[in-house]
């Protein structure tokens, strides 16, 4: 388990065993500053092996607006989240040090500028080894992050979960927005091509070339219809196959939920996954080596109690739960 030790800790406690989540028990639940699942803050202790980082971003949208207030609707539905993972056994925060490692600033009129704040940012989080839970914001920043991947792992097996391909080439002249990080990030090779996947795709599209422009990017499709004859398990085993022993980074467009699911997200497309089914997948890449992962595009002002924020805030607790995991 990669280990991060911050120079400009005081004191070299690499042995003491991780700060944990403030106890339900003595402050109630949703008593005091929010952070990530209770959990400490960075600065508050001398190493982590996994940040938890918000990117209120959302320059990149096409339609509904309000991605940048996803992170911290995210951090307020995780303060129910708990410290055991009867589906994954594991305690997550027990066996590594996880920490909020509060917002990564970036530019909220320039995309290309904010791109290499946010690039900057993740790679400073994770240089050491150290992986990277980030919570959005729109789609657009996981280029971004596949960019700071890449300058740690080099190109990752990439698992896209969303209803939409995300590859098309420009809106607007835009180059970089949330209709096109994957088709930017396959330019710079930031992704195996074969290894990858996108699960959940459904709804219309441009034209008849989306698909197959999208095939010439390497990516295979779980579409959501699929769904209707594969089972959680068989999806599992098709995409153990596709990632094999890469490194892998799982991204996670929260509209691949149904909007009965995720009601809260810019750009919903009727017809789509349970959480239920979302969360079984993700638990499937159980002993994979799970280098980073983002869950974007929740917009809490569409929201409905909370449950938007509450899926996003559960998908974030399973990628951390998966960093806690030892090989299958
Ligand atoms: N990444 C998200 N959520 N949406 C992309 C949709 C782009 C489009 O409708 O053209
Ligand atoms: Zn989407
Ligand atoms: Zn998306």
């Amino acid at each position: 388990m990669p280990r991060v030790t911050r120079p400009d800790a005081n004191t070299d406690n690499t042995a003491t065993p991780p700060v944990g989540q403030t106890d339900g028990q003595a402050s109630p639940r949703y008593a005091g500053l929010t952070t990530f699942a209770r959990l400490p803050r960075i600065h508050d202790v001398p190493r982590h092996d996994v940040a938890v980082a918000g990117v209120p971003f959302d320059a990149g949208v096409t339609f509904r607006p309000g991605a940048r207030f996803g992170p911290s609707a995210i951090r307020e539905a995780s303060r129910l989240l708990r410290p055991y993972n009867p589906q994954l056994d594991v305690m997550p925060f027990r066996d590594q040090q996880v920490v909020d490692a509060g917002d990564l600033a970036c530019n909220p009129f320039d995309i290309a500028a904010a791109s290499k704040e946010i690039e900057e940012g993740a790679y400073e989080l994770i240089r050491d080894g150290a992986r990277l839970v980030t919570l959005g914001g729109d789609h657009t920043i996981a280029y971004p992050l596949l960019r700071a991947m890449n300058r740690v792992h080099g190109p990752v097996a990439l698992v896209h979960f969303d209803a939409h391909l995300d590859t098309w080439d420009t809106y607007f002249d835009a180059p970089l927005t949330h209709g096109t990080p994957f088709r930017r990030a396959a330019e710079e090779g930031l992704f195996l091509p074969g290894s990858s996947a996108h699960v959940g795709i459904r709804g219309s599209l441009y034209d008849l070339q989306d698909l197959s422009s999208d095939a010439e990017l390497g990516f295979t499709i779980v579409h959501c219809a699929d769904l209707e004859t594969l089972s959680v398990r068989d999806v599992v085993t098709r995409l153990r196959q596709t990632i094999a022993e890469a490194p892998l980074y799982v991204s996670v467009d929260i509209d691949v939920l149904d909007p009965a699911h995720a009601p809260a997200t810019g750009t919903p497309e009727a017809g789509g996954m349970t959480s239920r089914e979302l969360l079984g997948i993700i638990r499937g890449f159980k002993g994979l080596n799970l280098v980073g992962a983002d869950v974007v595009e929740v917009s809490p002002a569409y929201d409905h109690a909370d449950i938007t924020s509450v899926a996003a805030a559960n998908v974030a607790y399973e990628f951390v739960s998966l960093c806690a995991g030892g090989r299958r």
